[in-house]
């Protein structure tokens, strides 16, 4: 099977459990949630995203193949650097094209495999680590994995709605729109108030770094 990449990049996790920890991260192109169009995003089912995934980026394209996916994203690995190699694939949604051939091709190039994925596809067998963040109405298909983060304030999709699903670790991560001071603040009262929830800094934004 090819693969669509909207672009390649090394860089520090900037949110969640493994915040700071150097990953190359593959953004595949799509989501099955918006078409990535302004002018779609007031009707699609997730209304907030703030990432490009249309198109091609740097180093992205199509690989016709998972070894040829896996070499690509290994080149990105400081060589000699010590620590185990890891790569977060995002998007877009990566679980319309992330596969098991493309997780084993990944680990024989040395790599820990994460997804970040809006949970409405279930996950491959083989990820070393599932970050699923729920959106609003979507049906949740993965309901278990490493780490649950959630995007708050979202009217249709609370904390109490999935603090039951079977996870390892629940994060809130404010909603970064106009308001994003007051969510903020809502966010980390929520924690405090619940304290089986953590928060989730986007660190990457105010480090303005990919
Ligand atoms: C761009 S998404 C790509 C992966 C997958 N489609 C998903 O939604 O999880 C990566 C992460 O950014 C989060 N995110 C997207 N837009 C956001 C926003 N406006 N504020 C805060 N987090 C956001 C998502 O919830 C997800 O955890
Ligand atoms: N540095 C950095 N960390 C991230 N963690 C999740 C990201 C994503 O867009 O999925 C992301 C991203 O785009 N950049
Ligand atoms: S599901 Fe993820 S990639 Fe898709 S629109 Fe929402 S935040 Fe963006
Ligand atoms: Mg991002």
């Amino acid at each position: 099977m090819s693969y669509t990449v909207k672009e390649i990049f090394y860089s520090l996790q900037g949110e969640g459990h493994h915040s700071g920890r150097p990953a190359v991260f593959c953004r595949f192109s799509g989501c099955n949630l918006w078409s990535g169009r302004e002018e779609d995003r007031a009707r699609a089912q997730c209304t907030f995203c703030d990432t490009d995934f249309v198109g091609v980026g740097p180093d992205g394209g199509k690989f016709a193949d998972a070894q040829a996916l896996a070499r690509r994203i290994a080149g990105h690995w400081p060589a000699q650097g010590g620590g185990t190699p890891y790569v977060v694939c995002t998007g877009g949604e990566p679980l319309l094209q992330l596969d098991a051939l493309l997780i084993d091709a990944l680990h024989a190039q040395g790599f820990e495999v994460a997804v970040e994925t809006n949970g409405t596809l279930p996950a491959p067998r083989g990820l070393d680590w599932i970050c699923v963040s729920p959106k609003g109405k979507a049906r949740l298909a993965q309901t278990w994995g490493h780490e649950l983060k959630l995007v708050y304030p979202q009217a249709d999709c609370t904390p109490e709605q999935v603090a039951h699903l079977d996870f390892r670790h629940f994060y809130l991560q404010a909603l970064d729109d106009p308001a994003h001071p007051e969510h903020q603040q809502a966010a980390l009262d929520y924690c405090l108030a619940h304290p089986r929830w953590k928060l989730s800094l986007q660190t990457h934004k105010w480090l303005r770094i990919r």
